[in-house]
């Protein structure tokens, strides 16, 4: 469905993947591997741009990268020594082909293709005035709002042309562009999402996360800096600081959930920064039990730190379905409520008449937790105590990722009290945010923190352009909705 309101079937709520080859055989087909390690972060769509002599080739497809870019025929279609790709997650409505990424435009000097994790919170402020100038968009997609800005803009050199498009963007980018001058890559100032590079010998790589860098076998080199812009072409790889300075603000949920656990993110491992996480969340909150159980998957590394600082026994009482994919970045409510019971099944056997802890990673609308408590009763726990290892959920992600509006949080709605009877727990406990930053060897800085954690403390790094002006608009409004 088509609307006039640009992101009223999108309501802004993505998490992605991108990955970019420069000088490879067959590029492609290194991007559908790196595409395929970071499917996690996005499931609904995924696409490969490439670039050859005569020109860009693209192939975007709704679904996974295996059954799309495993075959033949298509990474045939997409020739050249460089190529880009992305995997795109988004809620119902905006999973329509045209919103699919990389997007591409051919522009004045040329084909422009861009990929982008993150989310622009001025999206739709820009989009008005691009409009009333004549831009004609093709998407409902936020990302389309930089094709149009580096179009129109008056620079004259291409990468002039991006800074001045990205210095009127506010949000989250980690963006990789693809055109006739080179692979770009370029991370927002404040390094919300993550974006890394890595060679093998003179090809270079960028991805979201370092895991997409293992499966093709290449060496992680660096991050990619908040603010840094990359140009890899014939002449190097050429490093650009375009913008101001800023204390950097990278997003603790990586940490937390979205990240694959055998990444490297800021620095630091994935796994590491989870089992920590459960060993400060058993210093916080620990409880008489017999058992430690996760909720798998991204559960579970918490709960071995959380099984080995307590000394209570590590039990897998939940066993996953490996044929279903997250619940929690699935389209719609109802697909949600049967993913979740068609992923976990209670290990019974174990559970009988045990006193259980269960660890999951966060709990947002709350679907998981009910149902995974009652099928712990089912299976005859005499107690079910939950720890959770982030701080309550209490305010939407504005910068690319599928926490949904406040209304639908649970902890937004509810005291923790409160969510104990909710799940139906025996007790309910959170990490609290000092615990979580301790667990990632930081301390919290309560006037400037070191990453963003506004979905939990509701302090955004950014302004909320969009989100701002449509609460002035509906004040301003002389009729209002009385329900
Ligand atoms: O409160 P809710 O709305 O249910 O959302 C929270 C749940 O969603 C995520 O799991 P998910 O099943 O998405 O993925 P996972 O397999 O990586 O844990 C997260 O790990 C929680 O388990
Ligand atoms: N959330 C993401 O990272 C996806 C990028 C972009 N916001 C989109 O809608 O496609
Ligand atoms: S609001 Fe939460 S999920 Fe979004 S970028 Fe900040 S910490 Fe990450
Ligand atoms: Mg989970």
């Amino acid at each position: 469905m088509f609307s006039t309101n640009p992101f009223d079937d999108d309501k802004l709520r993505e998490e992605c993947g991108v990955f970019g080859v420069w000088n490879a055989d067959v590029a492609a087909s290194f991007v559908a591997l790196g595409l395929h390690a970071l499917q996690h972060r996005g499931q609904e769509a995924a696409g490969i741009t490439s670039l050859d002599g005569a020109g860009f080739h693209s192939h975007r497809a709704q679904g996974h990268v295996a059954g799309n870019f495993d075959r033949d025929d298509i990474i045939r279609s997409l020739p050249g020594r460089t190529a880009l790709g992305h995997v795109r997650y988004s809620t119902t409505g905006s999973s329509a082909m045209r919103n699919v990424q990389p997007l591409f435009a051919e522009l004045a000097d040329g084909g422009f293709a861009v990929a982008h994790n993150g989310n622009i919170s001025n999206a739709m402020k820009l989009r008005r005035t691009l409009n009333r100038r004549g831009s004609i968009f093709q998407s409902t997609s936020d990302t389309e709002v930089i094709i149009h800005l580096v179009a129109t803009s008056h620079q004259t050199q291409m990468l002039d042309r991006i800074v001045d498009a990205l210095g009127q963007v506010e949000g989250a980018y980690s963006l990789l562009m693809l055109t006739e001058q080179g692979l770009i890559a370029c991370r927002d100032p404040l390094g919300i999402r993550p974006l890394v590079m890595g060679r093998i010998g003179d090809t270079i790589i960028f991805a979201s996360e370092t895991v997409a860098l293992d499966v093709i076998g290449a060496r992680y080199e660096r991050e990619v800096g908040p603010g840094e812009m990359i140009l890899v072409n014939a002449d190097g790889v050429r490093s650009f600081r375009p913008f101001a300075a800023a204390a950097p603000r990278p997003c603790i949920f990586e940490h937390v959930y979205f990240s694959r656990p055998d990444s490297v993110v800021d620095g630091i491992s994935v796994y590491e920064s989870r089992k920590n996480i459960g060993a400060v969340l058993a210093e916080e909150s620990g409880i008489d039990a017999d058992i430690i159980v996760p909720v798998p998957d991204s559960g579970v590394p918490a709960a071995i730190g959380y099984a080995q600082a307590s000394g209570i026994p590590f039990e897998l009482g939940i066993i996953r379905s490996h044929y279903v994919g997250r619940t929690f970045i699935q389209p719609s409510q109802e697909v949600r409520h049967l993913g979740v019971k068609l992923k976990h099944n209670a290990n019974s056997a174990l559970i009988k008449g045990k006193r259980i802890v269960l660890i999951d990673d966060s709990i947002v609308r709350g679907t998981t937790s009910v149902k995974i408590v009652q099928m712990m009763r089912d299976a005859g726990a005499r107690e079910v105590h939950m720890r959770i290892a982030s701080p309550p959920t209490r305010h939407s992600c504005f910068y690319g990722v599928d926490t949904p509006e406040r209304a639908k949080l649970l902890a937004a709605q509810m005291d923790v009290e409160a969510m104990a009877k909710y799940i139906n727990a025996d007790s309910l406990a959170f990490i609290s945010i000092e615990g979580l930053y301790r667990a990632l060897g930081d301390q919290r800085s309560a006037e400037a923190p070191q990453r963003c954690d506004a979905c939990f403390t509701g302090d955004y790094p950014t302004r909320l352009t969009d989100m701002t002006e449509k609460k002035t608009e509906e004040a301003g409004l002389l009729l209002k909705a009385v329900v």
